[in-house]
Formats: C-alpha cells, sequence, structure tokens
C-alpha cells in the first residue's frame, strides 16, 4: 500500500504537483488528467525514479524516498513491476529471453512459470520469435509476462495502451484488471473509457485533484524481503551469450578494437617502429664489415679524401698530430668494442714448434675485420692475435691455435729522423685471438675485397719490446677504436675532432645514416608513443559509444532489478568473452599482421615472445574497455533513458 503525504513537486518554480496526499491500494488505481497535469511526475515519484520532491511517499511503510540504490534494485527486481507505452523490450532477443530476463537474478531460472505466464497471455507459441517481429499488441503482453515474472506486488503502468488499437487496448486492459486482483496496479492513462467504475481514480489537473481519491484502501500489506537477488557467473554468461548472439556485429567491433589497439601497443613497445630506420646501417655493415665501425688514430698521414674535416685541404699535404696519451683514453670506454696498435710488419718471419711458416704480402698496415677466436691482447704479457690464414696454413683449428708460441721476426721502419730506416726485431709470443682480416674498399663504384694476410696484434707489453729493438723512441704508436655501435663510432669521432685530431674512418658512409637515424628516432619515438594512446582513446570511445548505445539497454536493465555489481559482473563475462576472442583472432591471423608490420616496418612483430606481450596488452585495453563501459552504465538515469509520458 501506498501512502502519499503532502507530496509537491516543482519544474522550475513551477508545480507540477501541489501539495498531493492520497493512498493507493491492492485492485486498479487510475491516474488520469489533461496533458501536463502532473500524472507521469506522481508515478516517476511513487515508483522511486524520482527522490528529489517535497512531502513523503512510502510503500508498507518504506519511505521511497530514502531508497539506496541497491534496495530500489531489489524492489525492481521483486515488488515493482512497469509497463511502458513503448514495451522497453530488448528488441533483438527472443520472447523467452525478455520474459526471463528479471529471473537472471534469481536463485534458479523458472521456466515453467515462464512456460504458465506466456500461455495464460496467450504468447506461448511465440517464445523463440525475436521480440523485434512482433505486432504492438504482442509486444505489450510479452512487456506484461515479464514483469509477471518479479511476482511483483506492484505493477506501474505509464501509459500502456498508448501505443495499441482499441483491441489490444481492451485486451491489455483485461490482463492488467486481472492481475490487480491480488495486486496493486497503478495506470497513467489518457483513455478514460478502459476505466472501470469500481476502480481507484485519481484525477489530476495542474498538479491538483480535480476531486479527491473516491476510493480509500482497503487492508495494510506487509513487506517482506525474502527472494535472493544476486547474479551468478553461470547466468552472467548466458546473458552474455545471447547477448553475443543477438548483437553480434556490436560485438565484433569490440572485439576487433581490442585486437587492433594490442598490436598498435605492441608496435609502440616493442620499439619497431623506432627500430625501422636501422636497416640501413644494417645493409652498410654488410657490405664493409665490422671494421665500418674503426677510427684509425694515426700521427701522421697524407691528406686526400678519408676524412671529412680534411676535405677542403690541399690533397696530398703531410698531416702531423699529437695522439700521446690517447690510447690510455679509449681503452676501457664503454662505446669502445676493443682497440688495437697499427704496427706494419716488413718481412715476417713466424716459427711454431720448430717450424717456419711463410707469411705473404708483408708491410701492410695490419687490418681486422672480426676476432674469430680468443680476445684481443689486453695482457701484460706478450700476447699476439694472428690472421686467420695462418693458422689455416698450420693446418690446425683456430680454437687449437690460441695458446700456441710464436717465435716471430720482422724488419720495422723507424721514421724517428723523419726518414725511414729499416731495423729488425724479434719477439716470442702467445696466441689469444684469431682475426678474419677481410678488408672491404670501394673501388671505382665497387666494393672489393681483400685479405690483408701480415696483420698480426701484439699486446702493448709485445709491441714496446719489438719497437724497441728498432730503437724507435719518439714517435706515438698508432692505433685504431672499434667503435660498438655506430652512433658510438660517430661520438667519438666528433670528441676527436673538437680535441684537434682528425681520426680516419668511413665516416662519410656512416654519419648521415646515424644522425638521419637519431632524429627518426626521436620522431617516431614521439609517434609510437601518439599511435599507444591512440590505440587506448580509440578502445575507450568506442566501449563509451558503445555504452550510449546501449542506454536504453542498461535502463531496461535497471528497471529489471540489476544493480552496479550485477552489472559489473556481466560487465566482466562480456569483457572475457571480447578479450579471448580477440587473442584467439590476434593468434589466428599473426602470420598476416606480420606481413602486414613487415611492409609497413620492415619489422615483424608478433613473434612467439611478442605474443606474449601481444596478449598482455589486448587484456590491458580490455580492462580500459571494461571501465569505460562500467561507467556508461552507472551514469544511465532510467528516467530519462526511457521515455515516460504521453506522446
Ligand atoms: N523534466 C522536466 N523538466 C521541466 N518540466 C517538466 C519536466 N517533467 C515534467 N515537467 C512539467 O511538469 C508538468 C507535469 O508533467 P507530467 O509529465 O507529469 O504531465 P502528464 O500529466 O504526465 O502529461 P502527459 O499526459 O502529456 O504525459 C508539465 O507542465 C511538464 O511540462
Amino acid at each position: 500500500m501506498f501512502e502519499i503525504q503532502k507530496v509537491s513537486k516543482q519544474y522550475n518554480g513551477e508545480f507540477a504537483l501541489n501539495n498531493i496526499s492520497l493512498t493507493m491500494g491492492k485492485g486498479m488505481n487510475f491516474i488520469v488528467g489533461a496533458s501536463g497535469s502532473g500524472k507521469t511526475t506522481l508515478l516517476k515519484i511513487i515508483s522511486g525514479m524520482d527522490q528529489d520532491f517535497d512531502g513523503e511517499v512510502t510503500y508498507c511503510g518504506k519511505n521511497i524516498k530514502e531508497l539506496t540504490t541497491s534496495e530500489k534494485s531489489y524492489f525492481y527486481n521483486n515488488i515493482f513491476g512497469f509497463v511502458w507505452q513503448d514495451f522497453n523490450l530488448l528488441e533483438d532477443l527472443s520472447v523467452l529471453e525478455n520474459v526471463l530476463l528479471p529471473q537472471y537474478l534469481k536463485n534458479k531460472q523458472n521456466q515453467k512459470n515462464a512456460n504458465n505466464i506466456l500461455k495464460e497471455l496467450k504468447i506461448f507459441d511465440l517464445a523463440q520469435r525475436k521480440v523485434n517481429s512482433l505486432s504492438g499488441g504482442q509486444k505489450q503482453r510479452v512487456a506484461i509476462a515479464r514483469e509477471l515474472m518479479k511476482n511483483p506486488k506492484v505493477i506501474i503502468a505509464d501509459e500502456p495502451t498508448s501505443a495499441l488499437d482499441e483491441k489490444n487496448s481492451e485486451t491489455t486492459m483485461d490482463i492488467l484488471k486481472s492481475i490487480s486482483k491480488n495486486r496493486t496496479v497503478i495506470v497513467v492513462t489518457h483513455d478514460v473509457n478502459l476505466i472501470d467504475s469500481d476502480s481507484n481514480i485519481i484525477d489530476l489537473d495542474e498538479g491538483k485533484f480535480v476531486a479527491s481519491p473516491q476510493k480509500n484502501v482497503t487492508k495494510i500489506e506487509k513487506l517482506t524481503y525474502g527472494e535472493s537477488h544476486r547474479l551468478t557467473i553461470k547466468n552472467a554468461f548466458s546473458m552474455t551469450k545471447s547477448n553475443v548472439k543477438s548483437k553480434f556485429g556490436r560485438f565484433l567491433v569490440s572485439v576487433l578494437s581490442l585486437m587492433i589497439a594490442g598490436v598498435l601497443l605492441l608496435t609502440t613497445v616493442s620499439g619497431t617502429i623506432a627500430s625501422s630506420g636501422q636497416g640501413d646501417i644494417e645493409k652498410l655493415l654488410s657490405t664493409y664489415g665490422d671494421a665500418l665501425k674503426d677510427i684509425s688514430i694515426v700521427s701522421s698521414f697524407t691528406s686526400a679524401v678519408g676524412t671529412d674535416d680534411n676535405q677542403e685541404e690541399k690533397p696530398n699535404a703531410d698531416v702531423s698530430q699529437d695522439i700521446g696519451g690517447l690510447y690510455d683514453q679509449y681503452v676501457g670506454d664503454e662505446r669502445v668494442d676493443f682497440t688495437a696498435f697499427l704496427q706494419a710488419f716488413d718481412n715476417i718471419k713466424v716459427t711454431v714448434d720448430g717450424k717456419e711458416y711463410p707469411i705473404e704480402g708483408t708491410g701492410t698496415v695490419p687490418s681486422i675485420n672480426k676476432l674469430i677466436a680468443g680476445k684481443m691482447p689486453t695482457g701484460k704479457d706478450n700476447e699476439v692475435v694472428v690472421p686467420d690464414s695462418f693458422v689455416k696454413s698450420m693446418g690446425i683449428s683456430n680454437e687449437q691455435a690460441i695458446g700456441k708460441e710464436i717465435d716471430f721476426s720482422s724488419a720495422i721502419y723507424n721514421w724517428d729522423t723523419g726518414d725511414p730506416v729499416i731495423k729488425n726485431a724479434s719477439i716470442t709470443a702467445k696466441i689469444v685471438g684469431v682475426a678474419d682480416n677481410t678488408t672491404y674498399m670501394e673501388l671505382e663504384g665497387n666494393v672489393e675485397e681483400f685479405t690483408i694476410g701480415d696483420s698480426f696484434f701484439f699486446s702493448k707489453t709485445g709491441l714496446d719490446d719489438l719497437r724497441g729493438q728498432a730503437g724507435i723512441e719518439n714517435e706515438a704508436m698508432d692505433f685504431l677504436i672499434r667503435a660498438k655501435t655506430p652512433t658510438d663510432m660517430i661520438a667519438i669521432k666528433d670528441e676527436l675532432n673538437e680535441k684537434g685530431i682528425a681520426p680516419l674512418g668511413q665516416f662519410e658512409l656512416v654519419e648521415d645514416i646515424v644522425r638521419l637515424n637519431d632524429q627518426t628516432t626521436e620522431q617516431s619515438g614521439s609517434a609510437s608513443m601518439f599511435i599507444g594512446i591512440l590505440a587506448v582513446v580509440m578502445v575507450m570511445a568506442i566501449s563509451l559509444i558503445t555504452g550510449f548505445m546501449r542506454k536504453r539497454e542498461f535502463a531496461i536493465y535497471k528497471v529489471s532489478g540489476f544493480n552496479n555489481v550485477h552489472f559489473s559482473l556481466l560487465n566482466l563475462t562480456e569483457k572475457i568473452t571480447e578479450i579471448m576472442t580477440a587473442i584467439l583472432l590476434m593468434l589466428v591471423t599473426s602470420p598476416l599482421i606480420n606481413i602486414a608490420t613487415k611492409g609497413l616496418f620492415s619489422a615483424s612483430i608478433l613473434n612467439s615472445k611478442m605474443l606474449i606481450s601481444g596478449v598482455q596488452f589486448i587484456a590491458l585495453v580490455g580492462v580500459a574497455a571494461y571501465l569505460t563501459t562500467a561507467i556508461a552504465f552507472i551514469m544511465t538515469k532510467t528516467s530519462t533513458a526511457l521515455k515516460t509520458g504521453d506522446r
């Protein structure tokens, strides 16, 4: 039983209801009156949809104004049923799925009861039909059936016959009358022909009674809270299944947006785009070998092409520079792979285990492409790295060569006086490494390959001994620095230039690419960050748009008794289904995605390790989608999402 005491409601200072007091109980209660007289306003107030009014409304002693959100959803699932002018059914679901909607919150789905109600309302044959294929009269009976599934104590009907023809209006009114025998049925209508004389009639005009309600209410009813009101995981998944089936397009959009955002995030975080510019450097390294990253530091050279800083000088001008102390500065530098002295040896003779091995082509500045076994000579003893061609001539493997002692003798040029003086020197040294001495040089537009087979690299101790024997005193030893990366190479070169040293190296080949790469890495770094943000924003925008499109659906859930907790679970099962499908789709389409990213960024991103990150990213954007949808549900107001009143 409703008790309405001194209820007033104003909109912009105008009274929609003005100090109304009445009671409504079991049986038919009609609220009638001209358009704008306050009928719908009264309905919203007694149903709890509008809790902002003056005065008091109680149902069986419970203050409607003070109902909490969760109490209200309990009322909407168990005590109040709603019948609307435009039915408010989920049009893409079947009749049975609609009728079972409030039942998802009960412990068990009472299919038998649903069948009975459908039979009573003569729509049993339509159970599997989609609602959008039904006539208006049939839809209204489905809507009433859904509300009867709540076994409600009150039915609140807002213009239930407005959209129906005369025959269907009479049928609907007959149904409402028959169910009012043991319920409170409140009907707002302008169709006075449908009202019979023994009903309670509340006639309004400009927010006041035209006449006081005629009939007074019978006995006081008791409010009981017996029914369970929770959504089980099983029910959430069966609702999800119905929703996916009925709105497959919407589901697909969500799945695709999750998958695309996951892959975009992957490209961002994996730096695929940022690293795509590395390809040019790789190409150069494969053409010119690792020596491309070498910086030679020599005390004198004949200036010609070869250093970009000296190109403007006269060709063939002699350059002398003080490189003393520089070697020690770069030995432990973290940008340096290794350093090696560039001593040329003439007329080399090498004896190992009493056998002499001839070395051809002596007198060239040594060169190293790669260390292929052992290490560079860094120790305090007499150590040496030998050419692999020499090891081959011994007929042993590179590994077997390591640790062997060689007797090395050679002629060394002494330039101390300014003129070359040949001196002999010899040493016994231990082999610590074997090098590939291939060098690549551009000759007339072609890159030619040479092997410098007399490239012996001694430790500082060993070389000091040899040079001492040759009487060299003044000249600092020439050396090379192998930079770790082309970027390191250019940084060291710039640093040496600042010190007034002109190093030698393939700087023209590397510099432009390195500088361009740095620039594009910086740019693509911000571009990929932008893409990452865009991906998340895209998913959130799609969820928000979908959420708003689902406003009516959310409102129908709410008036069926779903609260935020129930929806959170439904949202969770929906998102889990979307995320799992998106992950599956990504795995299935990963070969295609790889082809696309290879074309765009010259890198394939979905290798097995990356796929795991892809799965995590999809889950992550799924969480963003979950939160956005949750916000859309929470923000849905039933009284605005579901149209009320006469239209
Ligand atoms: N949200 C609102 N904002 C401002 N004014 C409103 C609002 N809702 C209703 N009103 C006003 O309050 C008065 C009562 O409206 P209400 O919808 O309750 O009338 P009604 O009797 O249901 O009319 P109808 O039969 O046309 O649906 C009207 O003057 C209406 O313009």
